[in-house]
Parts: C-alpha cells; structure tokens; sequence
C-alpha cells in the first residue's frame, strides 16, 4: 500500500516512486529547455546575491522564503531544497525546474532562475505572489461568491489550457498550489509532482499528488476512462478546487470529519459527484458539472471550459 502522509488537514499524499523518471541525478546547470523560443527569464543568480526576508511556507518539497535581491531589492520567492532531503524530494525539485524553464504564461508562476550551493540546497527563484495562496484568502477572507469564482476559474483555466498545449500535467492542481497577487492575478505553482507528457499515449502514474482532489480514474481507470492520460485529472481537481471555496470545505466529506484515504477513495470512486448546495447558480451548477463527470472522457478540456457561460459572469474581486 502506498505511503499516506497525513501532514495536515486534507492534505493527504501518496508520493509513489515513478520507475519511468527514476532518472540519476544531474548536476545543475540544467539541460537546456527543448523550447528555443521559450523567453522566460531564467537569470544567473548566486545564494550572495539574496537576502532572506521571512519563511513563506513549508512544501513537501521544501521551505519557501521570502528574499530581496540585494543590488535591485526585487522581491522573491525562493524554494529551497535541503541536501538532507530524501531521493524522491530531490527528484521533485529537479522536476519542477525542468517543467518551470519550459514555461512562460501569466498563469503560470514564473521561474527567474536556479542554483545549486556547495551545501547541495538546491533552489528555485520564483515570482513572489504577495497575497499567498487560494487557501490562504479561504482561511482569511471566508468562501468565494461566484463571481469572484469565474475570475479565479478563467486564470487557472487559461494557465491549464497553457500546460496542456505543452503536454504538461499538473496533477497537483488545489487550493493551496493555486498563488494569487494584490492585482487578484491566480497563478498555477507547485510543479513538483507534474509530468511532460513526451508521447501523445503516454500513461500518467496515478498515485501522486494529493489524494483527496484526485480524479476516479486515478483509482481505478478501468472503470472511469480506461487510458488516463492525466489532462482530465486536472480538470477534476480544479472542480473540487471550485466547490471547496465556494462551500468553505472539502465537497466530499461531512463539516468537521478527518479524511482517511480509504474513505475518501470510496466517497471518490463509489459516490455520486458532489451537489453544489441550492442556491448556487444554474450556470455555476453546470460549470461544476462538466468538471465533476465521473467518466474521464465526457471531461469537459480546459480549452472547452473556456467558453462556459459560467465564466462570463460579471467580475469580483478576490
Ligand atoms: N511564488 C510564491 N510566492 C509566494 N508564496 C509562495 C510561493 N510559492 C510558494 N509559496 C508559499 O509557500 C508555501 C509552500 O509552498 P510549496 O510549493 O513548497 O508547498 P505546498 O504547495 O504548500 O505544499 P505541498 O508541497 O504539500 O503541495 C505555499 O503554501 C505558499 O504559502
């Protein structure tokens, strides 16, 4: 059985080891991306260069602070990576790097370097998303109306119909890896546990990510859609993402119960799809809905979503 990590509340992972990205070590600099055309700055920057502001948070990828660079005071977000950390958080981190020098959208946390100290850290040098995360405003501000909603779901949306053009699975995608700023911009963050899909076929490992926003068919894929192919799994996660900040908790679970996985697998694999409570909105309804499909292929793409009524809401802000 895999590993169940229950760090905190909802926060359940399942790191299983990938055998097809079992690859060794590779000391930076990194290869170059495959992407000549990409123009996102990913600059030279040496551990002197920042100075270290305040903890910003604590991953399973590592910690991440807030720095200032000390010629151009820019503010940063920088994750590091310890020496200590285990194989597979290493491996993560390397990951992340890869998939984060390949991209460049406004969705998208952007990457403005990365380097590795003697020590053996490794660190990202990221935008800094100064109003913290989805999760955060939820803990602050209490839930979302559903115009605020359509604003969020357009920006994560764009960002996902961006990754998956470039056949990048996020795999992650929940409250907490979605970063907001004070210009209410929603960026997708946190690359550890993505993939790069290289052949259209590829197969996209099931146990990893957070358990409870995971898709059925990362359960069981005989029966929700045969071939998972990832896309679909990040448009489940963003459904639940949607309904847990308009509900002010996680759809699939009484107020106040403890999730362990095996519930949360039957609620998942064996229940209906949530039901938004009745006072949302036809349209919000539906949006949901076409998120929410048990059966992977009738999935709406994010590129379809899109165009849902639902988004054409009138604005708010976060
Ligand atoms: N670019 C950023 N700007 C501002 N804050 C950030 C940024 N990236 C991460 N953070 C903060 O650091 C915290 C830890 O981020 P990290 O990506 O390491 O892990 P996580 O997503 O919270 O958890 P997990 O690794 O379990 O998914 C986040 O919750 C967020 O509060």
């Amino acid at each position: 059985m895999a590993l169940v990590r229950d760090r905190r509340h909802l926060n359940l992972r399942l790191p299983m080891p990938e055998p097809s990205e079992r690859r060794p070590r590779f000391p930076l600099p990194l290869p170059p991306s495959s992407n000549p055309s990409n123009n996102s700055v990913v600059a030279d920057f040496a551990p002197n260069d920042l100075e270290t502001l305040q903890v910003l948070g604590h991953g399973n990828g590592g910690t991440v602070y807030k720095v200032r660079h000390k010629q151009t005071s820019v503010v940063y977000a920088l994750k590091v990576v310890h020496s200590d950390a285990d194989p597979m958080t290493r491996r993560q981190v390397r990951r992340e790097m890869d998939i984060l020098r390949r991209t460049d959208s406004p969705y998208v946390v952007r990457c403005h370097g990365f380097f590795e100290k003697p020590s053996g850290d490794v660190a990202i040098v990221m935008e800094y998303m100064d109003v913290g995360t989805l999760d955060t405003l939820l803990k602050k501000n209490g839930t979302f109306s559903e115009a605020q909603l359509a604003v969020v779901a357009r920006q994560v949306l764009n960002g996902l119909s961006y990754l998956h053009a470039h056949k990048i699975v996020h795999r992650d995608i929940k409250p907490s890896n979605l970063l907001v700023n004070q210009k209410m911009e929603v960026k997708i963050g946190d690359f550890g546990v993505s993939k790069m899909m290289c052949r259209t076929l590829d197969a996209c490992n099931s146990y990893v990510g957070t358990c409870a926003y995971m898709s059925p068919e990362r359960f069981d894929p005989d029966t929700y859609g045969g071939n998972y192919n990832g896309y679909s799994g990040d448009i489940w996660s963003l459904g639940l993402t949607l309904f847990e900040l308009y509900v002010g908790r996680f759809p699939f679970l009484p107020a106040g119960q403890r999730p362990d996985w095996a519930t949360l697998m039957c609620a998942i694999c064996f229940g209906d799809p949530p039901r938004l409570p009745g006072q949302a909105s036809v349209e919000f309804r539906s949006f949901i809905d076409c998120c929410l499909k048990k059966e992977s292929s009738e999935r709406w793409s994010a590129s379809q979503l899109l165009s849902h009524p639902f988004l054409s809401k009138k604005s708010g802000n976060c």
